[in-house]
């Protein structure tokens, strides 16, 4: 083990301790450089070695011109410096554990200053992280100079530690003595809120771990959103403060569309729903452009003809959640008839566009459509409208079914079991691993469920279902521990399978009313 030993009673204390339990740990200390007689603290730590018989590994680093160049306030730059030639130190020694002298103390004064800065996760020091560990986070520092007293061991004493120009020297000379005059027991108390906001964090944490990609952010509950987005961050290497992932949070569970600048001047955008670290990549066509297409950016009055009637570029772009600092970077094919081929991902084809380019149909377009059949015949049987085809591995369409409820009275009578039931008896087998399920509106729990069951491969949906919907409508089945978790498209043709459903209860409505009257 390596023990980082800055020659202040704490960090002596615990070399001693190590060495009187039979440990065989190797002295680290780095010189911050930022007094004039630091190199005198790294020759006393080096003394003390020698005398103990440990190893010793120390070096000097200008942590103040680092911190100016980077940005970063001092005591951030010296604890970053310390870490990583502490990690640097541990490898050339093959040790697997890196002991700091952390206690009570700074476990409370670490607590105090994140309440004050409004952090939004408290969770003090932590005990573990990678191969660092820190023993005495609870030990009371009058158990420690106690220790020392009776070995007759010394230590040096930090002159910063009285700058009161540093937060922590400021709450530990002027704040906590007056807060300890009034509650002897503050310190103990702040580290046992370190400890049980740290116990909080870990299980938030493995929530947010487990959120699935396609769930929506807004059911998720901020506190599980923030570790989520906190988490995110971290993976992509980014620096942030609480601010930050306060607005990131808000933006993405009020559905709103939020720039943030980070530390270090990188940009992050929430927008739809997503949190978008990169610039999004917006493909160019990768296919031989038809002649009398041009491609360019948008102009005032790009339409583009869909399915359900020709739409302003603009409604599709923000349809689409594409920033509008972005609109102007997204590629478009344009003929004399309007917006051909919009560069999104995926990429959007206008109406006979894909035979006009020789390209294939997109399977997924071409399978909703027969699901939208289903959903249009069961409309016709005055049944709920909703239609469902199962995909096969090669892509044939091997199971079809229809709401049938109203039919036979019974409200398990859903397309989706309807569908799955037809590719099994098609198939032979239950299993449908390798397959894909396309139904036209997100299904319920009962539906997922037995398309977990099944192993499909791949769930498909059009229209989102706020009211019973277990892919985030109203819950995220997917978010459990399940052996098996397919994939998912959500909105695919979403709004023709919106409209049928809209239309289809607005007549329903209108009957009832006749009725009434
Ligand atoms: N210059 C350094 N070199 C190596 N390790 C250090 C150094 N400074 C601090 N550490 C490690 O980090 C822990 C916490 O640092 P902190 O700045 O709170 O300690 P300190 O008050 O300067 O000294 P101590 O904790 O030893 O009394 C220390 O207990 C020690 O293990």
């Amino acid at each position: 083990m390596v023990v980082g030993v800055s020659g202040g009673a704490d960090s002596v204390a615990l070399l001693r301790a190590l060495l009187r339990v039979g440990a065989r740990p190797v002295a680290a200390h780095l010189d911050h450089a930022l007094r004039p007689d630091s190199a005198e603290d790294a020759a006393w730590v080096q003394a003390l070695a020698a005398r103990l018989d440990v190893p010793f590994a120390t070096t000097r680093v200008d942590v103040a011109a680092v911190a100016a160049r980077r940005g970063w306030n001092t005591e951030d730059a010296a604890r970053r410096l310390r870490y990583d030639f502490l990690t640097r130190t541990a490898k050339a020694h093959a040790a697997q554990v890196i002991l700091t002298a952390h206690t009570r103390r700074d476990q409370a004064e670490t607590v105090l200053t994140a309440l004050l800065r409004g952090e939004a996760i408290l969770h003090g020091i932590p005990a573990e992280r990678g191969r660092v560990r820190r023993p005495w986070l609870d030990l009371p520092r009058a158990d420690i100079e106690a220790f020392l007293r009776a070995q007759g061991q010394d230590w040096r004493e930090d002159p910063t530690n009285d700058d009161l120009a540093y937060t922590r020297a400021w709450i530990r000379r002027e704040v906590m003595p007056v807060l300890t005059a009034r509650y002897p027991a503050a310190g103990e108390a702040l580290a046992r809120v370190a400890r049980t906001q740290a116990e909080d964090d870990a299980a938030l944490t493995s929530q947010a771990a487990r959120l699935s990609a396609h769930a929506p952010r807004r059911s998720v509950p901020p506190a599980v959103l923030r570790r989520w987005v906190r988490a995110e961050l971290g993976r992509a290497g980014l620096d942030f403060h609480a601010p930050h992932l306060d607005a990131l949070t808000g933006a993405l569970r009020a559905g709103e569309t939020a720039h943030v600048t980070l530390p270090g001047g990188r940009d992050v955008t929430v927008t739809g729903g997503q949190l978008h670290l990169t610039p999004q990549p917006y493909p160019e066509p990768d296919f031989p452009i038809p002649e009398g297409w041009e491609r360019r950016t948008r102009q005032d009055g790009d339409r583009v003809t869909l399915p359900g009637g020709t739409r302003k570029l603009s409604d599709v772009l923000t349809d689409r959640h594409v920033p509008r600092a972005d609109r102007d970077r997204v590629p478009l094919l344009v003929s004399d008839q309007g917006v051909q081929w919009v560069g999104l991902q995926p990429p959007v084809w206008a109406t006979g566009a894909r035979e006009a380019a020789a390209q294939p149909p997109d399977p997924l377009h071409a399978a909703m459509g027969e699901a939208l059949a289903q959903a249009h015949e069961a409309a016709a049987a005055q049944e709920v409208p909703v239609g469902a085809v199962v995909l096969g591995p090669d892509g044939q369409v091997v199971g079809r079914g229809r709401n049938t409820s109203r039919e036979h009275g019974d409200m398990t009578r859903h397309a989706e079991l309807a569908a799955l039931r037809d590719a099994a008896r098609t198939l032979g087998t239950p299993y449908l691993s390798g397959c894909t399920l396309v139904v036209t509106l997100e299904p319920c729990p009962m539906c997922l469920g037995a398309a977990l069951e099944a192993r499909v491969g791949h769930v498909v949906y059009g229209a989102a279902n706020p009211k019973a919907g277990a892919l985030g409508g109203v819950t995220d089945l997917l978010a459990a521990h399940w052996g098996h978790v397919p994939t998912v498209t959500g909105a695919v043709r979403g709004h023709e399978a919106a409209r049928l459903l809209k239309d289809v209860f607005g007549r329903l409505r209108e009957h009832r009313h006749r009725d009434d009257r």
